[in-house]
């Protein structure tokens, strides 16, 4: 569904994303892992055209998307949750998801078809009967719910998912978890996820990806990962600076 191909994203000199391989299979989770620095929100914003790649190319069903807009990979397909959640908090639950649905679609989508998809999607993750409330009165959990009926709202084939476990009590995370395996397993969505929680990627993931300093320098079943010295390394390398 989505390959990349020596991908290299330099900031002046400094290289964010250095050389980097990967792809995410139909139906998968894919958790994206490695310490503050590491390259992972850099490589999210090569996939979905806020910046594009120095080198290297990212193919999406077949799509090279290095070069396309923001709103066109949305429209091809690529949803996309924010480690900040970007909730309009003045606006009800219902306005928001369906900015998402008429986000990530083509423009032949009518208002009303619109606004039944973010229905949908709200019931989906369990915000049906909110629909009418301010987003700003939900607590955090329920925004981070809102911010993947957003992104699903659009019917996507792939969601990147930034960070969405941050703050969340244990509880919490499992529910979040629990929308992503169900997004999986009942509309047919891959994964994409970022997350610093470790026991909440490694319970639902297919394979983890691990990035260091712009590399990967692993790509495995989350026990192949979390028997990988590189990666321990990594992560001690972190504790110690
Ligand atoms: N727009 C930018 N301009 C310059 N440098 C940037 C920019 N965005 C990211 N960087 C740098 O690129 C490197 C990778 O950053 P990135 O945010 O992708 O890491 P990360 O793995 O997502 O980190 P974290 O886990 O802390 O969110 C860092 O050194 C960062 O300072």
């Amino acid at each position: 569904m989505l390959t990349a191909t020596n991908v290299t994203k330099r900031f002046g000199g400094l290289v964010a994303v250095d050389d980097v391989d990967f792809s995410i299979g139909d139906e998968e989770i894919v958790g994206l892992i490695g310490p503050n620095g590491a390259g992972k929100t850099t490589l999210f914003n090569t996939i979905t055209g806020v910046h594009a790649p120095n080198e290297g190319s990212i193919t999406f069903n077949g799509e090279e998307l290095v070069g396309k807009t923001p709103n066109q990979v949305a429209q091809l397909g690529v949803a996309r949750t924010f480690q900040a959640v970007r909730t309009f908090n003045e606006s009800s639950v219902l306005d928001n998801a369906t900015v998402g649905a008429v986000f990530g679609n083509d423009e032949s989508v009518s208002m009303n078809e619109a606004t039944e998809r973010a229905r949908e999607a709200l019931a989906f993750v369990g915000l049906g009967g909110r629909e009418e409330a301010e987003a700003g009165s939900l607590t955090i959990a329920d925004r981070k719910q809102l911010e993947l009926a957003k992104g699903l709202a659009a019917d996507p084939d792939l969601i990147l998912v930034d960070e969405i476990g941050a703050g969340l009590t244990p509880a919490e995370i499992e529910e979040i978890t629990q929308t992503l395996e169900r997004a999986r397993d009942e509309r047919g969505v891959s994964v994409f996820w970022i997350e610093h929680i470790m026991e909440a990627i490694m319970s639902v993931t297919d394979r983890i990806i691990v990035l260091n300093r712009g590399e990967k320098i692993a790509d495995g079943t989350p026990e192949e990962i979390r028997s990988n010295e590189q990666v321990t390394q990594a992560y001690l390398g972190e504790v110690e600076s």
